[in-house]
């Protein structure tokens, strides 16, 4: 246990809302970087990613990247399944196995998926009702209902203990049936078979499993079991019982008895339908309360001598749904829903202080924690450090998932990554003299500025590192430190280069696209262009052709005028000497009527070259047309 984390902090990347169709042109603010290369075999083997920088989007004020160390990076290909067998699944051997208590919980901005994550959706289910079928499939038949004895034996914080039938009974009377999600219709996938737990435990001894779950709604903690009127809701004490000593434990909570999976789904589906939820601009049913579902075991050992007699051994795992951090301005809330907001994110503000002091100091070997944690601030910090997670009394086992959103909002998220994370460093860009000017990172800087030549990069926009004090934050010495910084400074340059080239790969295929359309266009274009011509052409063709024959005609009816009057003349004619003017006269009219002739041929010939289609005029316009 020496020098391990109170905590495991697991940190998980939601997928993205919508598919998208292209590659953004933002560069998403948070990076997975690729495993360290000081981590185990095993670890490198396995593809383990421990690490996420932050760069700020362009239009922020500060430019500082920074580094985030958790124990595992669970990236947006991690499905339920395997989130619970990196999370829940160790901490569940402890509890049925060992007797330790647990506890999982979720931390987050809203909207970044703690509530998928622990309850699922309508497709698959999340870590509570996983946790339930690996605790029925490990206990099976051993499972039992506690007698009064028993439960007068172990209650000793007033709790209203009873098994599910008549919870459910109590339950209906107020709340209409309809209403609570049935366990029929809830996902059965993904499977947790293989997580199931073999207990060595004697036949004799048997297990009772109790349900409580509750929440912190501003500050006050409510039963989510006992359904009642809102207005008449009344908040529980907490507070140190008989027992208890100075350990504080909720009293007065009811606890259902659940023998099998239906049963707890069904204790599952009350408290769901009792969470204060609310509609907010972040999420459309945003948790306004902290939720916690409390699993305990009780393991029950007759006495060898006293039959009569039972010991009753308890572990408890303690599943917490942590309500959302929120920015008024982008939850757009008023109201009931700011003042929520605002108690939100108090007791978040001091969930943050003390997360901080235990995520960054270590256990020691006797599983007591190094730093003195404030958690009397608030109801959430206390009871998650004091009833779920007590790391001052004995070892025990908790995981925190801390689930965000790599397109989210940048401030909120890392906020939410500074207060939460096991280690960070941060990297500030400078102009490379204005370090180098500065006494103590001389070093550094000159190791990164030479990686950085390396790299291609330029000396004017090489990026120098400086930590924010000069002293290394989990105690590793600096240069160390500067080496880890400069790997991942340049793990995050090969990054952005892989998107950039991602991006010039897009664009060029956009630009294909965009050429290929331009030459549709041109030839929709060319054919539109070229059959109004011919129209136009088919009806100036007609005009000329139309003139042309009434010429024609004009020029027949005249020369037929002018025969008439010659023939008259002729026949009219009589003297010698006028005959010989006969014959000139005749020759003159054979000469029109061939004339005649000729232009009545022609104008044939036009007019069946307009009924073909074909005309020397159109010919000469089409060869114009083809650009
Ligand atoms: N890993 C994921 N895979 C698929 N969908 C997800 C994932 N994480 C979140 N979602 C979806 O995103 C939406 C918001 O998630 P969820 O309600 O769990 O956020 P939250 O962190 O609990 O928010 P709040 O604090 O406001 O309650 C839901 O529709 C949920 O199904």
């Amino acid at each position: 246990m020496e020098g391990a984390h109170a905590f495991q902090v697991y940190l998980r990347l939601r997928p993205p809302h919508v598919p998208q169709a292209s590659p953004a042109l933002e560069d998403p603010f948070l990076t997975v970087l690729p495993p360290s290369p000081t981590a185990s075999d095993e670890d490198i083997e396995h593809g383990v990613k421990t690490q996420v920088t932050i760069h700020p989007p362009s239009h922020h004020r500060s430019q500082k990247i920074e580094t985030f160390s958790f124990t595992e990076v669970l990236d947006e290909s991690y499905g339920q399944a395997d989130v619970f067998a990196k999370t829940v699944a160790p901490i569940l051997t402890g509890v049925l196995k060992d007797g330790r208590d647990g506890m999982l919980a979720t931390l987050g901005v809203t909207g970044s998926g703690k509530t998928h994550t622990i309850l699922g959706s309508r497709q698959q289910r999340g870590m509570a009702q996983m946790s339930l079928d690996v605790m029925f499939r490990s206990l099976g038949d051993k499972i039992t209902l506690l007698s009064e004895a028993q439960i007068a034996q172990c209650n000793d914080a007033e709790a209203d203990i009873l098994d599910c039938p008549a919870f459910m009974n109590k339950v209906t009377a107020v709340v209409e049936p309809h209403h609570i999600p049935k366990p029929n219709s809830a996902p059965t996938k993904p499977s947790v078979a293989s997580h199931a737990v073999t207990c060595t435990s004697s036949s004799s001894t048997k297990y009772a499993i109790l349900m409580s779950i509750y929440e912190v709604y501003n500050d006050k903690i409510f039963d989510l079991l006992a359904p009642s009127n809102a207005a008449r809701r009344k908040a529980l004490l907490f507070k140190s019982t008989r027992s208890s000593g100075d350990r504080k434990v909720v009293t007065g909570l009811r606890k259902v008895m659940v023998k099998d999976l239906y049963e707890g789904l069904q204790v599952l589906g009350v408290g769901q339908y009792q969470r204060s939820h609310g509609e907010t601009g972040s999420n459309d049913k945003s948790s306004r309360s902290h939720c916690f579902i409390s699993l305990e075991l009780k393991k029950l050992k007759r006495s060898r001598l006293d039959h009569s007699s039972t010991s009753i051994k308890e572990a408890t795992f303690t599943i917490v749904d942590l309500a959302g951090s929120e920015r008024a301005r982008n939850a757009k809330t008023a109201g009931d829903r700011l003042a929520e907001g605002g108690h939100i994110n108090k007791s978040l503000m001091f969930l943050g202080q003390c997360l901080e002091i235990s995520t960054q100091s270590t256990v020691g070997a006797d599983g007591k924690h190094g730093g003195k944690i404030p958690y009397r601030q608030s109801k959430l910090t206390e009871l998650l450090f004091t009833n779920s997670y007590n790391p001052a009394t004995e070892p025990q086992i908790a995981s925190i998932i801390v689930t965000a959103d790599p397109a989210g909002d940048f401030n909120a998220t890392s906020q939410m990554l500074k207060y939460s994370a096991l280690a960070k460093s941060s990297v500030n860009p400078r102009p490379p003299m204005q370090v180098l000017n500065g006494s103590r990172n001389v070093s550094a800087t000159s190791q990164i500025s030479q990686i950085s030549q390396g790299s291609g990069i330029s000396g004017s926009t090489a990026i120098a590192m400086t930590s924010d004090d000069g002293v290394s934050n989990n105690g590793r010495p600096e240069s160390a430190m500067a080496q880890d910084a400069a790997a991942n400074m340049i793990a995050v340059l090969q990054q952005q280069l892989k998107q950039a080239e991602g991006r010039r790969l897009e664009m060029e295929r956009k630009l294909a696209e965009a050429n290929q359309r331009c030459l549709q266009i041109e030839r929709e274009v060319r054919e539109e262009v070229t059959g109004d011509m011919e129209l136009q052409m088919q009806l100036m063709q007609r005009k000329m052709l139309n003139k042309l024959e009434e010429g024609v005609e004009r020029e027949e009816e005249h020369l037929d005028r002018k025969l008439d009057m010659l023939k008259r003349t002729l026949l009219e004619s009589n003297d010698e000497n006028d005959r010989a003017r006969d014959v000139e006269i005749e020759q003159y009219v054979r000469e029109l009527e061939a004339e005649n002739y000729a232009l009545r041929t022609e104008v044939q010939s036009l007019k069946r070259k307009r009924v073909n289609g074909d005309s020397p005029l159109k010919e000469r316009s089409l060869n114009r047309l083809k650009f």
